[in-house]
């Protein structure tokens, strides 16, 4: 027992950093991203935290998803169940983790850690490029869980396309090609701190890391609707396209190979005052309908930013959203408590995601249709 010297804690207060008894706060978002901060290093709390310009694109994110209200159904004696399938492959949540670059800065088994805790949980991980471990690493760690590889273009066009061939080979599901960084954001807190990646993690997917590289982004703009159908060949994977916000995008990816488009506005971190993903996913939704994926099946629509409670995750779904993604929450699991801190995030937005659905009368992820969903009116839209 340390309480006989320690002063007792009032209520609501926060327990103090040496205090033993101190459980992580998973439940509770904004006290995580807090103790979160105590531990990770200024800078690299500020890269993980930060998006581009004012951030208000950052701070709406969650907002936007608080526009909407559900039209809970009553009487449906329903018992919620959230296994799905995302591109055929079955996972038991339709909360998955979206790609985020550098995890290592988070934990020293940063990605490795993040895809146990995925395996899990039975949530889908996203590998990014920008991973402190490399493809196969991070394959090896959980081999029979199901992930995908999200793939940013290299300096030489054949380090790319070795990447997506590596990616296929070491048995990921499908390749995410990440569309909305022709160029980095302008992230002010970036550029004021100069932030680098910590000496002693490397870029593990880059041919030759240099000791502490700059945060190059190398840049995409060369990319075109044709690389959709060239990835999709050289990995032998459906290409999923991230980072779409607009309808006539959306069909002309589905037209030029996609199986599946991702609506994101990457966390903010690109462009500031951007359309939020919750207000973007209905039109995506609407136009890609009735697009087939090479495959022969429908294209599928997924969806991430400022997704933090269960309710926002049935927004989404209600909206035509199969899957919702989570980038910042496991940011902060995996810095305050490993791949315990990840599954812990993963399990409580997946555990208020059944009692959202259990509360509106609705049974599995494919019962969450648009009826359920109304504008709120007084807000500003
Ligand atoms: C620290 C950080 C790093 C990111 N790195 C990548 C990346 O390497 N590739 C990518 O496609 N998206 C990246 N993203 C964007 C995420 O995949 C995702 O779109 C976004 O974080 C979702 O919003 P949320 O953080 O509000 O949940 C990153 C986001 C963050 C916060
Ligand atoms: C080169 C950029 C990699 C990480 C990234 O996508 C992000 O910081 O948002």
């Amino acid at each position: 027992m340390t309480g006989l010297t320690q002063r007792r804690r009032e209520p609501g207060e926060e327990p103090r950093p040496d205090d033993p008894d101190r459980e992580p706060p998973y439940l509770d978002l904004d006290r995580l991203e807090a103790r979160a901060r105590e531990v990770l290093a200024p800078p690299v709390y500020d890269y993980y935290a930060g998006g581009a310009e004012t951030e208000s694109s950052v701070q709406e994110a969650p907002q936007a998803w608080r526009s909407w209200r559900l039209r809970p159904r009553v009487l449906r004696a329903t018992q919620a169940d959230l296994a799905t399938t995302l591109l055929g492959t079955p996972v038991g949540t339709p909360i998955g983790i979206a790609p985020w670059a550098y995890q290592g800065m988070a934990h020293p088994d940063g990605e490795l850690a993040t895809r146990r805790a995925a395996a899990r949980v039975g949530a889908l991980m996203t590998v990014s490029t920008s991973a402190t471990h490399s493809v196969e690493e991070v394959a090896a760690a959980a081999p029979d869980a199901p992930a995908w590889f999200q793939l940013y273009r290299q300096h030489s066009p054949e380090h790319t396309a070795d990447l997506a061939r590596r990616a296929g080979a070491a048995g990921y599901r499908a390749l995410v090609l990440t569309v909305d960084l022709p160029v980095l954001g302008r992230r002010r807190r970036d550029l004021r701190n100069d932030f680098a990646l910590p000496a002693g993690l490397r870029m593990a997917n880059h041919p030759a890391p240099d000791d502490r590289p700059a945060l190059s982004a190398n840049a995409s703009t060369s990319w075109t609707f044709d690389d959709i159908a060239r990835f999709a060949e050289i990995s032998d994977l459906p290409v999923v396209v991230k980072g779409v916000l607009r309808g006539d995008d959306a069909v002309a990816c589905a037209r030029a190979g996609a199986s599946a488009i991702w609506v994101s506005t990457h966390g903010g971190r690109q462009v500031d005052l951007v359309v939020p993903s919750a207000h973007a996913l209905p039109e995506v939704v609407d136009a890609v309908r009735g697009e087939v994926a090479p495959d022969g099946s429908d294209v599928e629509v997924y969806v991430d930013g400022g997704v933090r409670a269960g309710s926002d995750a049935l927004v989404a779904l209600a909206l035509g959203a199969r899957a919702v993604f989570l980038g910042r929450p496991t940011a902060w699991g995996l810095a305050v408590g490993g791949a315990d801190g990840v599954a812990a995030v993963l399990t409580g937005l997946s555990e208020e995601l059944a009692h959202a659905m259990t509360l509106c009368g609705v049974a599995t992820p494919h019962d969450a249709t648009p009826d359920l969903v109304v504008r709120a009116g007084w807000l500003p839209r």
